[in-house]
């Protein structure tokens, strides 16, 4: 392929415009320029530019997979949707900077209050989502607690108009093994508890009740196709 049949005007631009800077395919060669090109847009197209957090669109794709994964028979997984109390009086007291600036406060405490495994996204306005892997529900209510007051356990110091006070709303879901699971019924399992938390007075934590799932090793079979000796393997290997 001739590079010079490409046109890279727009893409330069917009990776210039999101500081980030490739070497040249005179010093790299048309490959790997070509190979760096599309990793950088990736990276853009999968995250939230303000908080440099994973966005909606990137967020589906890894719950799509964890699903995937807890439905073949690993460990539960829990699914936060979190939402910052009555943000919309933030903007209109402080104006959209502070807004923004609580954004990325809130991002980084969401960060430190969780496992490095779990995926912290924006996953709308004042919406952010927590994907807890491996979490077995009687972790749960201490997990969704620790963001709870990870928020508002320290004032947000504004700039210009100093301390104010920030909480946030959380419900979670879970996805339980080898029960087929269901994207959007997992998201709006999540979002029913947080309107539930918003409901019952917000900065508070809702969880759906937890019902465990017995299934047989013949209903196992039915929903994956497994034999018994497929499933002697699976659990020699968890438990090595
Ligand atoms: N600063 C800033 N504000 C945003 C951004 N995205 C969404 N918002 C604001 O988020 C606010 C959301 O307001 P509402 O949906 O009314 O919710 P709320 O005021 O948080 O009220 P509750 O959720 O019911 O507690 C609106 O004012 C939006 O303009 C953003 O990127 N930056």
């Amino acid at each position: 392929m001739e590079m010079g049949a490409l046109r890279f005007d727009k893409v330069d631009a917009l990776l210039r415009q999101a500081g980030v800077a490739l070497a040249p395919p005179s010093e790299v060669g048309d490959a790997r320029y070509l190979q760096a090109v599309l990793d950088a847009l990736c990276d853009l197209s999968s995250t939230d530019s303000l908080t440099g957090l994973m966005n909606r669109r990137a967020f589906l794709s890894v719950l799509e997979q964890e699903l995937d994964r807890v439905t073949r028979g690993g460990e539960h997984a829990l699914l936060l949707a979190l939402d910052i109390d009555h943000f919309k009086r933030v903007n209109d007291r402080y104006g959209h900077p502070a807004g923004d600036h609580v954004l990325r406060v809130v991002t980084k405490r969401l960060r430190e209050a969780v496992r490095p495994m779990d995926n912290v996204a924006r996953i709308g306005g004042e919406e952010f989502a927590v994907l807890c892997p491996q979490c077995p529900p009687s972790f749960a209510t201490a997990i969704a607690q620790r963001t709870r007051v990870a928020i508002e356990s320290a004032p947000i110091e504004l700039p210009e108009h100093g301390p104010i006070t920030v909480t946030i709303s959380v419900g979670g879901a879970f996805a339980q093994p080898w029960v087929k699971g269901n994207l959007s019924d997992w998201l709006a399992r999540a979002d029913q508890q947080l309107y539930r938390a918003k409901q019952e007075g917000r900065n508070c934590v809702r969880l759906e009740p937890y019902a465990s799932a017995d299934v047989s090793a013949e209903e196992k079979g039915l929903l994956f196709g497994w034999s018994a000796t497929d499933e002697q393997v699976a659990d020699h290997g968890q438990s090595a």
